[in-house]
């Protein structure tokens, strides 16, 4: 069954005419056998009648009914699917129409290989809901958000068909036709890729970058070796004066870079693209080194997107993905507008504009209520009092491995690849004084990522930004780890202010320096990551080998019960008392035992909020004296 899905799939992707010929198909053999029963029903009826008059035999009759009923379903089955052959070939030359229209017209680009096409199935989450972590932390994330009230159920049951909804949203093969021959990223990708990662540097003057050329290169690098099954053939970095040159090189350069190119090409395994390493290639920068490569060429933007893809797993981060995908189309269309010595070809017809527009306005609706459904959990989730971590840094920091190490959640899986997470999703974990918290994992940060790209995610780490307390994950082992350090710290004041959020005060944040286990102590500790007062301190730490881990945890429940405003206290309750049902629903309890000095008492240790506190004075002790 499933061979004949996948088949279907396969004929699908091939033909994008071949629902509407076995659509067709079906019709016209429904037709015929409709035919065929009337014609027979019909002459039988009209011989039956003859009868009287002719001296027919009942088998005659059948049988000359079967005739014409048979030429009447033959004549009319093979007209239909003569008409659906033509359909099809409508449809399939529609389609190839256009993506002429939008395939770049020089026939040596067209000559290009396309890009490579891959079935890959993920399965990091166990769910598309807010948590991942297997059955059973799915079970307590769920005891967790829900309130048990019949309108949360009905809320949920409105969230999946909105859901369900989005997935046409994720189907429209027009829309992909587009975005494939805008950036070069594919629904699927399934080939193996040759890639050749050029990384232009500005090597003076005041827009250079402060991050060495080299270390650029090897982010260009790990981009590239996040999509399974690319391969990076050649990688070199090139000064380039300004980054906004029409050919982005000088033309010695780019002669230089042909030559090389070339040179692969005939001798090594031949490439199937190029990536260049910068933010976002303009139109006519990337017309003009296709032309010149004769290979299809990727920007930061399009390869970021092409990840993001393949590791959106839930319906939100796929709309997410998707809605991040427009600003670009929208800047090549204009930047081919306002290139004066444009092909004079029309990149986008009207049509496909207003498929874009509507298509843009689809997914902002969807995406706002996914966020309201967010609101919703985030509600129930302070109504239950769960105090919040949120662990974020820059990507592949190790955020992921730091929520296993602390929550002991097997299935969580972390991976050497950036923007392995892609949904912000809560794990349950216990404190050691046994107060239960909840860990937020989180989209990790880029930098050099265009703000369009990254605006879209913006909203997932709305809980980031509400949670009580913030682990900021730093890699140790990366070169970079001050400029990445620096970077999120910036682009997280940015979010705080601009979502008009309480300040991000020192108290907050737990710095976290991960990865120990990698560097040679200490003289591979940057300098720059240790200073700072008590509460900037770097919790040293490794989240393979769980060094540091358990003092991490017992600064990660100082600051929680500090925040939160909690304090840990012992409570003498008479046994079998409502104190202590009360304390129950309303207070963290860690221990209970007998106490010694009065058999029936029982001394109750307890994590408890000022206010829940003063409540319990007022409701027991109180009308107790
Ligand atoms: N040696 C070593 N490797 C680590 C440590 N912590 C994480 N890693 C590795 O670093 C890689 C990234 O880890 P993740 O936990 O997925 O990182 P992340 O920050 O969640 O990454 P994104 O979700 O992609 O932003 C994985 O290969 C981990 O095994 C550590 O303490 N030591
Ligand atoms: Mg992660």
């Amino acid at each position: 069954m499933n061979d004949i899905r996948l088949l279907k799939d396969q004929q699908r992707e091939k033909h994008p005419g071949f629902d509407s010929y076995i659509e067709c198909m079906s019709r016209s053999l429904l037709t015929g056998l409709a035919t065929f029963s009337l014609g027979f029903a019909g002459v039988y009826f009209l011989q039956q009648i003859g009868q009287r008059y002719l001296p027919y035999t009942k088998k005659v009759n059948i049988l000359v009914a079967t005739l014409v009923a048979t030429g009447a379903a033959y004549k009319v089955t093979s007209d239909r699917t003569r008409a659906c052959q033509a359909r099809w070939m409508a449809v399939e030359e529609k389609y190839s129409v256009l993506q002429d229209a939008i395939e770049p017209a020089d026939p040596v680009v067209a000559a290009c290989q396309p890009l490579p096409q891959l079935h890959i199935c993920r399965d990091k989450f166990t769910d598309s809901s807010k948590y991942k972590g297997g059955k059973q932390a799915g079970k307590r994330y769920k005891a967790i958000a829900s309130t048990h009230d019949e309108s949360s159920e009905q809320d949920d049951e409105a969230f999946e068909d909105t859901m369900n909804n989005q997935s046409e949203l994720m189907e429209d093969r027009e829309y992909d036709s587009v975005a494939s021959s805008a950036m070069h990223v594919t629904k699927q990708i399934l080939n193996i890729q040759h890639v050749a990662i050029i990384q232009p540097y500005i090597k003076w003057g005041p827009r250079k970058n402060p991050t060495k050329p080299e270390l650029l290169l090897q982010e260009a690098e790990a981009l590239i070796r996040s999509l399974p099954r690319w391969n990076i053939e050649l990688s070199m970095k090139v000064p380039v004066e300004t980054l906004d040159k029409r050919q982005l090189f000088g033309s010695g350069k780019l002669e230089e870079l042909k030559g090389i190119i070339q040179a692969r090409q005939e001798t090594g395994t031949p490439l199937t693209c190029v990536f260049i390493s910068k933010g976002t290639l303009t139109y006519s920068q990337k017309q003009t080194l296709e032309q010149v490569f004769r290979l299809p060429v990727m920007d930061r933007y399009s390869v970021v997107v092409q990840i993001l893809r393949l590791h959106a797993v839930s319906m939100e981060a796929k709309l997410q993905v998707a809605l991040a995908e427009l600003p670009y189309i929208w800047s090549q269309v204009k930047d081919q507008e306002g290139s004066a010595k444009g092909s004079g070809r029309i990149f986008l017809s009207d049509s496909q504009r207003q498929m874009l527009q509507l298509r843009e306005r689809k997914l902002r609706n969807e995406l706002s209520t996914i966020r309201s459904h967010r609101e919703l959990l985030r509600n129930r989730r302070r109504q239950k009092n769960f105090p919040v971590v949120a662990v974020v840094g820059y990507t592949n920091a190790g955020k992921t491995s730091l929520i296993k190490a602390l929550t002991e959640e097997q299935s969580l899986q972390p991976r050497d690849q950036l923007f392995a997470t892609l949904d912000v999703t809560a794990h349950a974990g216990l404190l050691p004084c046994k107060l239960e918290v909840l860990y937020m994992d989180t989209v990790g940060f880029m930098a050099d990522i265009p703000t369009g790209l990254i605006e879209c995610f913006v909203a997932t780490l709305e809980d980031a930004m509400l949670a009580d307390v913030i682990v900021h994950v730093q890699d140790m082992a990366h070169e970079n780890c001050a400029e990445q350090r620096a970077h999120v710290e910036r682009t997280l004041g940015k979010l705080m202010q601009s979502n008009g959020e309480r300040a991000l005060s020192p108290d907050r944040i737990i710095n976290v320096g991960n990865k120990i286990d990698l560097v040679a102590f200490p003289a591979g500790l940057p300098v720059d990551c240790n200073d700072g007062g008590e509460e900037q301190r770097l919790h040293l730490i490794s989240s393979r080998t769980l060094v540091g881990v358990h003092e991490l945890l017992m600064e990660v429940e100082r600051r929680v019960l500090r925040v939160t405003g909690r304090q840990r206290i012992v409570i003498r309750v008479p046994m079998g008392g409502q104190e202590m049902a009360w304390l129950y629903k309303n207070a963290a309890v860690t221990e209970s035992a007998a106490d010694p000095k009065n058999a029936e008492r029982l001394l109750v240790s307890v994590v408890i909020t000022e206010a829940k506190l003063q409540q319990f004075r007022h409701l027991f002790i109180r009308n107790r004296s």
